[in-house]
């Protein structure tokens, strides 16, 4: 039967192509798919039927997904980490430019002049006004990084080609990410001191409850008077109201930002993007196609890559039927687990199990098949949460 995937926001079409339509139905209405892939669409445990195993975020942030609940019912999470990473630091480079330069209020003013007719006396007034919409440079100005994850990194390393000095805080920092920084970006110890030094500063962490409202009044008090900060990360990280007292105390020059709130449209101190950070046809496509693939290999093998809420886990599939078992973390499970094998004399051929936080997960590949009734027995188990029977099994799947 093939598995039902819900779409709840538009998914680049190379990411769907993913998923062979002999084995795939893609919609964006199904009463009860098996998975859902999504962006930005903010989804309510509600709106999760019970038949989904599991969601896919095609990009970084997954602040628009209910994930506690999914962990307890023993749904993956899934995004893709670094995807869409270079459509952002492109993005980055351009609010830079934009912030230290005149050039939207440069390209106002031009459009003011429609009424003149003459092009020397057009050229005229340009050469006399323009000194209105001077800038500085980039280069030996310092930028700030605030987390040096997947856009971080790669945000930090621009900026050095930029001939600028750059400064990093990330407290929990992956050894992964850390090898791949510039061994030319400065550790700051603490965000205040980042705030003090620098001239730009750059957001780049997710939205978590530790960091709610992470760039307040105290933070924006320590920065220089002519610096920027620019946020591409999420509205939450900054306190907006901290911010536009801020921008009216003449504390910091400009904030640019993706995520636009009432209070600052139509401020000149400002810069608005629509939350565009991601929208290239490259990052919706890589974004795609990795949701996609880390979709199908969990739902055709087990496996688990890239998932924000369980741990990762891999095993080869050669052949046969394989149990894929999510349960709370504690102890005895998965002996009990074996144990019902163990009782219909099951030969076990290969098995991993991980656990992250409150969650553990196993995949078990079995000799033989398992009727029924041996899964609802360990679907009754206390502590599983959910019990499926993946690849070429007799027996029929209950969902
Ligand atoms: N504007 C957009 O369209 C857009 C696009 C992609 C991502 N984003 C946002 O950017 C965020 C980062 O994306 P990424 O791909 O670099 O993620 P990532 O997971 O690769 O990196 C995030 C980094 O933040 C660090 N971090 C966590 N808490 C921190 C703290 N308190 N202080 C400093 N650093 C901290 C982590 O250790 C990690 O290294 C996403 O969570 C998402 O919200 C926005
Ligand atoms: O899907 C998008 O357009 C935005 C994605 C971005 O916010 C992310 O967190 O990856």
């Amino acid at each position: 039967m093939a598995s039902k995937i819900l779409t709840l926001n538009q998914i680049s079409v190379k990411g769907l192509d993913r998923l062979p339509r002999e084995t795939y139905e893609i919609a964006s209405e199904f009463g009860t798919p098996d998975a859902i892939m999504l962006r930005s669409h903010k989804l309510k445990n509600e709106e999760i039927a019970d038949s989904v195993i599991a969601i896919a975020r095609a990009g970084a942030g997954t602040n628009n997904i209910p994930v506690a609940d999914c962990t307890a019912r023993g749904i993956p999470v899934f995004n893709t980490p670094g995807a869409n990473a270079n459509a952002v630091k492109e993005l980055v480079a351009v609010g830079m430019l934009l912030g230290s330069r005149g050039v939207i209020e440069g390209i106002d003013y031009v459009h003011t002049l429609g009424d003149v007719t003459d092009e020397a006396e057009l050229n005229k007034t340009l050469e006399a006004q323009k000194k209105q919409f001077k800038g500085s440079e980039l280069v030996g100005k310092t930028l700030g990084v605030v987390g040096l994850g997947a856009i971080g990194s790669m945000v930090a390393e621009m900026a050095l080609t930029l001939g600028m000095e750059v400064i990093g805080y990330d407290p929990a920092l992956s050894v992964e990410a850390a090898w791949r920084l510039s061994s030319r970006v400065r550790k700051a110890d603490a965000l205040a001191s980042l705030f003090a030094r620098s001239d730009y500063i750059t957001l780049h962490l997710p939205v978590l409850e530790s960091t709610r409202g992470l760039v307040n009044a105290e933070l924006l008090a320590a920065m220089k008077p002519d610096a920027c900060v620019l946020n591409f990360a999420r509205q939450q990280i900054v306190d907006d109201e901290a911010m536009i007292a801020a921008l009216d105390a003449g504390q910091l020059r400009k904030y640019i930002t993706d995520f636009p709130a009432p209070a600052l449209i139509g401020r000149k101190d400002v810069i608005l993007m629509p939350h565009i950070g991601a929208s290239t046809d490259e990052a919706e496509e890589n974004c795609a196609v990795m949701a996609a693939d880390q979709l199908r290999d969990f739902i055709e093998n087990g496996n688990i890559k890239n998932s924000v809420n369980f741990p990762t886990l891999q095993l080869e599939h050669v052949t046969g039927c394989r149990l894929a078992i999510a349960n709370e973390n504690v102890p005895k499970i998965l002996g009990s687990v074996l144990a019902i094998l163990a009782d219909r004399d099951i030969n076990v051929i290969d098995m991993l199990n991980k656990s992250r936080d409150e969650i553990a997960y196993n995949l078990i590949d079995i000799e033989g098949t398992l009727s029924d009734e041996v899964l609802q027995e360990m679907r009754a188990l206390e502590g599983v949460i959910n019990v499926r029977l993946i690849g070429d099994c007799a027996c029929d799947l209950p969902s």
